[in-house]
């Protein structure tokens, strides 16, 4: 097992200073828990903020440093300005709100960019200082976005992982943020990128495809010739411990005293941070209104809500604790008495022991939050019952929502509907409330947090590392190779390698700098060019039939290697398929407007650049399914290209152009060819052992050698003639 290096905002420990001096207590939270086990077990180390230390002592921080030394901890201390504008300011008040779709709650000003991203940069600095080849490392959450690709620049061969435990909003959400597209890139420098459920996943992928334009095709896109994987891997719980807590006496012991303090009444439970995100206002505005609407249930509930202090300093925070405090001051007026009130509301933070002796106690657990990445309190609710009692009432926008789906599931918004399952809840038959226990528990038992930590790691081990990296200077290091050859063949893919994309096909005409470039290099000694593109011959002798260079069009159907010979075409190629496939692309075309199809001698392709990116994607992904289930064992190939789909007769590739253009080539000839998409890869891969392949552009490549696109490409090329 390789040294597992963990990155979160927070260290997995909380700093205590009593008169009896300082001490580290490992905290007993599901990412600790979790994670201590394998990071221990590799000699790993986990890096992020211990909290303020501010007020220590100096041999009290000594004392700290030698402890969090002990338990494999690195810090990175917070100024207070950095707690303020990383932390508190654009962590939990731009990502959090805009995350969890509170878009209002977003400051007009991102005063707080700067900070974020320096704070980002010293965590990738201390990282990479102790970084050791053939380490793993996972960051974790949205405090550390741009960490992923910080670290890729300072280790390109370093494997990274990146967990975000928090919604990934839909595009229209995550659209607003003006840093979304730093963001992004940030979180593409991980080899692996998680979330909990499918739908983040669906939104991530759905905005990397409107902001960036990237695909993800099968279970990944490809960004600076790496893959970066994105999947779902649904965080569970320390279950055994809960399971284990809830038989002690001492929390048995506990457990009968709630019981019995609730004699008579049903004991209804909501544990959460104080978070304007857990819905807790309408939870009680549900409790408010089933006493109000069934006065049967008056004096006959005890509902107990644990709100734990958070984020105290933000000021949204503070607001909604005073209307959480008017809420539970007017619902106890309301429905109390002297002797008992509806709502015991405790604001403070309980210990596990004191958690799972509430989780065993409760008839009913309100778990609603109006959105939440996961939460883990409705799955240490479940593994808490061991007695297969106990009803959960959860949100559906709750992440945990999709696993979970024998809970009464509600709309968090719905007070109504939220008043109506509580009634159900506690109504319910004992036998249903076994059925549905079950159901849940081995759900939670079985997808506990080592089985998380396990998934990923395992996936994110599975990830092919980052090939040798060449920057886009790579091609410096190529130019004195193709410089000192005897003599030179150039194989020249046309578009998105010598000309940039276009908005339609026939509008990528060449420029004069082009024309002019080409002719040079035509006249320069012992150099031959030729263009080896998916053109038809009409349109290459059109643009370039002009100049001394071969030509090579439709994939290398046809060829005419000088300009007085005639082309000639691969012989037995079919072309009759094609009354057969252009209906279907006619009628994929009339679908979204911006799609049009081209006709070539031997292929037909559906071309979707002019449309909205998401709805080309998908439909394009249609597209190749429908004709791979017609066309599947048949003499046809359809070819993904770059916003195009491409339908011709099996076989014919560019690759088939190398044999011919280097018959009879001087010995000696260094081949070099450049290209950019799917199809250039079949002339690389037929290249001779000393042929050059240069790729233009970020995809995944088998080429050496990389550049950034058609300028870089011209700027090469103009470089030989220097
Ligand atoms: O560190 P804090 O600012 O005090 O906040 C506490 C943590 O809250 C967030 O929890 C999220 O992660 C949970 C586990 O994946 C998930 O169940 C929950 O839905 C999320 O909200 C936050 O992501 C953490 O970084 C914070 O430490
Ligand atoms: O008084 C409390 C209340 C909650 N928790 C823990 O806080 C975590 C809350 O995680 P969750 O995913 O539910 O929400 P988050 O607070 O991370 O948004 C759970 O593991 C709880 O056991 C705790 O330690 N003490």
């Amino acid at each position: 097992m390789s040294r597992l290096l963990l990155v979160s905002n927070r260290l997995p420990v909380t700093v205590k200073a009593d008169k009896d001096g300082v001490s580290v207590v490992p905290s007993a939270g599901g990412l600790a828990t979790g994670l201590r086990g394998p990071h221990e077990k590799s000699g790993g180390l986990w890096v992020g903020w211990p909290g303020d230390v501010s007020r220590l002592t100096p041999a009290q921080k000594a004392s700290v440093e030698e402890q969090l030394a002990q338990q494999r901890c690195v810090p990175l201390y917070l100024s207070a300005s950095e707690v303020s504008r990383f932390y508190e300011g654009y962590s939990n008040q731009v990502l959090w709100p805009l995350c969890h779709y509170l878009l209002e709650r977003v400051p007009r000003q991102d005063r707080d960019w700067e900070v974020y991203r320096k704070v980002n940069e010293r965590f990738a600095d201390l990282v990479a200082r102790h970084y050791q080849p053939g380490d793993t490392i996972w960051v974790h959450d949205y405090q550390l976005m741009l960490v992923p690709a910080l670290l890729r620049e300072r280790l390109p061969q370093a494997r990274i992982g990146f967990f975000h435990h928090i919604p990934f909003p839909s595009s229209e959400i995550f659209r607003a943020l003006p840093r979304r597209l730093e963001l992004l890139r940030g979180l593409l420098g991980a080899d692996l990128i998680g979330f909990h459920t499918l739908s983040y996943v669906r939104h991530f992928a759905s905005t990397l495809m409107q902001l960036l334009g990237l695909e993800k095709v099968g279970d990944h896109v490809d960004q600076d010739g790496r893959q970066v994987r994105i999947g779902a891997f649904p965080m569970g719980i320390d279950a055994k411990a809960f399971e284990e807590l809830v038989r002690q006496p001492a929390v048995l012991e506990e457990v009968r005293v709630h019981r019995e303090n609730a004699a008579e009444q049903r004991l209804v439970l909501g544990v959460d941070r104080l978070d304007y995100t857990k819905g807790i206002p309408r939870r009680l505005l549900a409790v408010q209104r089933l006493l109000e609407r069934e006065p049967a249930w008056r004096g006959k509930l005890r509902f107990v809500q644990v709100a734990v202090p958070s984020r105290t300093a933000v000021e949204d925070y503070a607001t909604y604790r005073e209307r959480v405090n008017e809420l539970v001051g007017r619902i106890n007026s309301l429905y109390g008495s002297v002797h008992n009130v509806p709502i015991h509301y405790l604001y403070r933070s309980l210990n596990q022991k004191q958690l799972a002796a509430l989780y065993r106690a409760a008839d009913v657990m309100l778990v609603t939050p109006v959105r939440d990445g996961m939460n883990l309190v409705a799955k240490e609710f479940c593994a808490s019952r061991p007695d297969e009692d106990g009803v959960l009432v959860l949100s559906e926008l709750a992440g945990a929502a999709d696993e979970l789906d024998e809970a009464l599931l509600v709309n968090p918004f719905d007070v109504e509907g939220m008043a109506d399952a509580l009634e159900a809840a506690l109504e319910m038959p004992a036998e249903e409330r076994k059925r549905r226990m079950r159901a849940l528990r081995t759900r939670v038992i079985d997808c506990d947090v080592h089985c998380w930590v396990n998934s990923f790691l395992s996936a994110l081990q599975a990830t092919p590392t980052a090939p040798p990296r060449v920057k886009p200077q790579g091609a410096q290091e190529v130019l004195p190779l193709i410089r000192e050859a005897r003599e030179l063949l150039l194989l020249l893919d046309y578009d998105g390698t010598l000309v940039p994309f276009a908005p339609r096909p026939e509008l990528a005409a060449p420029d004069e700098e082009l024309l002019t470039l080409l002719r040079r290099l035509t006249e320069r000694p012992h150099t031959r060019v030729a263009i080896v593109s998916g053109r038809s011959r009409e349109v290459l002798v059109a643009w370039v039939g002009g100049l001394n260079v071969g030509l090579y069009a439709e994939h290398g159907l046809w060829s005419r290697p000088t300009p007085d010979a005639t082309w000639e075409s691969l012989s037995g190629v079919p072309t009759e398929w094609k009354s057969l496939v252009r209906p279907i692309l006619e009628s994929f075309a009339s679908r979204v407007p911006g799609a049009l199809v081209e006709e070539k001698f031997a292929s037909l392709a559906w071309h979707y650049r002019q449309v909205e990116p998401v709805l080309g994607a998908r439909l394009a992904r249609e597209l190749r399914l429908h004709l791979g289930e017609v066309f599947a064992q048949g003499p046809l190939e359809v070819l993904p290209g770059d916003k195009v789909v491409e339908v011709r007769a099996r076989g014919v590739n560019k690759g088939r152009v190398v044999g011919r253009v280097t018959e009879g080539m001087a010995p000696g000839t260094r081949v070099v060819a450049i290209g950019d998409d799917r199809t250039d890869e079949d002339l690389f891969a037929a290249l001779p052992a000393d042929g050059i392949a240069i790729h233009a552009g970020g995809k995944e490549s088998r080429a050496g050698y990389r550049v950034n696109g058609p300028t870089e490409v011209r700027r090469l090329l103009a470089a030989l003639l220097e």
